[in-house]
């Protein structure tokens, strides 16, 4: 094979065929091929939100500057060193290479965003507090690739490898395989392990964490001599038995040579030898010198003053319009970055209810640090490899397997016990930011709605008018009992806020707060917020909110991320799951729609381009609910939604929008020249609940 084919980055994005169907009959194969395409790029800005409580725009953009002209320049949560010559390098040579697709939506908005240099502010009226970073690529690297000498590689996986694409370092746990021989400070290519398709038809990488690459089809080297061969095949016998290793490595072909041609996403140096980098269980495997996509990311710089959001989740937050004083909830709201955003537009004034639940599953944590030690694809190549080796390995493989792999798996999963909670992310950014009108919960979005009436002992507490630690001005919500065991950010007023609670307990007779409650309150109030303060303190439940409590609701549903970018598979999700994603957000949505106040709004938004929990939605909330209408978003810089249904091979029929709504929701597209992630957004008004 050509070796500039091979050694290059050209991926195909692989969709569960049913899912692909799907997808074609809604965008047309054409733009369904652009889509997939895009996917597989970052976005070739960085986009920036300023916040405008602590500085302007033109102020943050002149310490970027002057960041930039700092040699040593540190971008601190990856790790990553950009000197001056790189940074400046990754700056200037940036051109936008976009590829042009069928809508030229808010790309005249966007026009003018670019023109004043790598670092502007973006032109969009309303959107000024919006900075953009440009980068560049794809570029082509040299990996010093000569017949019969490849290069020495590492491979990674497909996680680690979307998380490099923005501008991340390698770290240990993403590592899946690496060539033989190699020492700290090689020259390394790095691929990534994509999943293909498996025999019992679903997908799987195959590669078992530890594998020796050998860097050609074909490993000629095993037969020089007899004398080799035998030497090799004791070597490899020992590596199974101390590290687990994969049989296949006495094979003397690649088996994964050719899958992940087209595969390589730059070059690195190594900081540690190969037998460190499977050895320990955190740290930076691989430091990134040559990048396809360099992408300069602020992370960590000017902290409290900017924050990196997608372009589509910055107009969310401006779509549901808050206004100072207000009562706002964001139903799933972590990592904070639309609660922040919503807060800032507020100029903290009010309050935003902020929940989540209150944590992640095993499985989303796990993803999240990178990690694959358990994932499923492993342990069926690790059920193979006995198949292959016969009882007596089965026992010894087994024996390894719990000392090197299972007791450090379960260590990390006691580990991941300690890590803050969703709701406590939020909190912390929160304080980093400074913003005091955020109150965060953790609670069961789809049991957010409290009803006074329910035998629950909690709900009892359910009044009107109790607001103990916010700062509401103006809002005539409903208030809940929430307040007495929120988690604030406000500095508290001890004395005055609690007996303000208890006199509300004595004296609406509606109200009704156990003795319990209120030493736990005074408690609070006197010792100040002690761990269940912004910073990394712990957050109470929440036992829902009143209908009709609040002025406005965002629902930021979690959903199938199908737009998110890059993405380097698509295949683990089926119509079937799609469908399911679509379930849960109606019964999110049915939450917020008796959350909200008869005059209010409610914002609903995914990051996904499948229109089953997009378009499908907003018919079913608009045929459910005859009170809810369509209401204009600003600004308006995504594409119109999709108008028709879709009817499925099992006869299901999804209906989407009907002619006329299509411009009053936004979609972002992201083969569109905004360039953005896959988004949606609907805007909904809410009339009299009485009819
Ligand atoms: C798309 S993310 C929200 C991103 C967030 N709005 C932001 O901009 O930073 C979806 C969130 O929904 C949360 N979530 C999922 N199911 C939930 C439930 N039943 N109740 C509350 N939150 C839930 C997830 O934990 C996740 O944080």
């Amino acid at each position: 094979m050509d070796p500039s084919e091979r050694y290059c980055y050209n991926p195909v994005l692989r969709w569960n065929p049913e899912v692909e169907d799907y997808f074609i009959k809604a965008y047309g194969p054409q733009h369904f091929s652009r889509i997939s395409k895009a996917l597989t790029r970052p976005s070739c800005y960085s986009c920036i939100r300023v916040n405008t409580l602590n500085t302007t725009s033109d102020a943050v953009i002149e310490k970027l500057q002057g960041i930039i002209q700092n040699s040593g320049f540190q971008n601190g949560v990856n790790g990553i060193n950009l000197n001056k010559t790189e940074l400046k390098d990754s700056l200037n040579d940036s051109n936008i290479k976009v590829e042009v697709g069928e809508s030229e939506h808010g790309m005249n908005a966007l026009k003018g965003s670019f023109e004043n240099g790598t670092i502007s502010k973006c032109q969009i009226p309303g959107l000024e507090y919006v900075v953009f970073v440009k980068g560049s690529g794809p570029h082509t690297i040299d990996y010093d690739y000569a017949p019969e000498r490849p290069p020495k590689e590492v491979i990674v996986s497909r996680k680690c490898a979307e998380a490099v694409l923005r501008g991340a370092q390698v770290f240990v746990p993403g590592v899946m395989a690496c060539s033989a021989h190699v020492e700290k400070g090689d020259l390394v290519a790095v691929s990534v392990a994509v999943e293909q398709p498996g025999v019992d038809g679903g997908w799987a990488t195959g590669i078992t964490r530890g594998t020796v690459l050998q860097g050609l089809q074909t490993g000629k080297i095993y037969f020089v001599s007899e004398s080799r061969l035998i030497t090799m095949l004791i070597i490899s016998i020992i590596s199974l038995l101390l590290a687990g290793a994969d049989p296949s490595y006495y094979n003397v072909v690649d088996p994964h040579y050719l899958e992940r041609s087209g595969l390589y996403i730059g070059q690195g140096t190594t900081m540690m030898s190969r037998a460190g980098i499977f050895r320990v269980l955190q740290g930076i495997a691989v430091d990134m010198n040559s990048r396809i996509f360099n992408l300069p990311s602020f992370h960590d710089v000017l902290e409290g003053e900017i924050f990196l959001q997608n372009l589509p989740s910055i107009v969310t937050a401006h779509a549901l319009d808050p206004q100072k004083g207000e009562r706002i909830l964001d139903m799933c709201a972590a990592p904070g970055g639309k609660t922040t955003a919503i807060a800032i537009l507020m100029r903290d004034e009010g309050e935003v209810v902020a929940v989540d639940r209150s944590h992640n599953k095993y499985a989303d944590i796990m993803e999240r640090i990178d990690s694959v030690q358990l994932d499923e694809t492993k342990k069926d190549s690790r059920l193979w490899a006995l198949d292959r080796s016969g009882s007596l390995y089965r026992l010894i493989f087994w024996l390894f397997y719990f000392l090197f792999a299972a007791i450090p798996n379960r260590i990390c999963e006691l580990g991941l016990a300690i890590l803050p909670t969703l709701v406590q992310n939020i909190q912390k950014l929160a304080a980093e930011m400074g913003l005091k009108c955020i109150n965060t919960y953790k609670l069961d979005a789809l049991k957010a709605v409290c009803r006074r009436n329910e035998s629950n002992g909690m709900s009892a507490l359910c009044s009107d008018k109790i607001n103990s630690c916010t700062n509401i001005q103006n809002s005539d919500s409903l208030r809940l009992h929430e307040e007495v065991s929120s988690t604030t950010v406000e500095g508290l007023d001890a004395d005055t806020t609690c007996k303000e609670t208890v006199s509300n307990g004595k004296g609406n007779d509606r109200t009704y707060i156990s003795k319990a409650d209120i030493r736990k309150n005074m408690r609070r109030m006197r010792n100040g917020p002690g761990r269940n303060q912004c910073l990394g303190g712990r957050a109470e439940p929440s036992k829902g909110f009143s209908p009709n409590s609040f002025d406005r609701v965002l629902l930021d549903a979690p959903c199938s991320a199908l737009g998110l970018r890059p993405r380097l598979f698509s295949g683990e999700e089926t119509v079937n799951s799609l469908r399911s994603h679509g379930k849960y957000q109606r019964r999110m949505f049915d939450q917020a729609v008796q959350l909200v106040r008869p005059g209010g709004v409610i914002v609903y938004s995914t990051c996904t381009i499948n229109p089953g929990e997009n378009e499908a939605l907003v018919r079913y909330a608009l045929d459910t609910y005859k009170y809810l209408s369509l209401a204009p978003q600003n600004p308006r810089i995504g594409g119109p939604g999709l108008v028709g249904c879709c009817e499925f091979p099992d006869g299901y029929v999804e209906e989407w929008l009907r002619p006329g709504e299509e411009e009053l929701v936004q979609r972002f597209d992201p083969s569109s020249p905004l360039d953005t992630i896959g988004f949606f957004i609907a805007k909904f008004s809410v009339g009299s609940k009485e009819v």
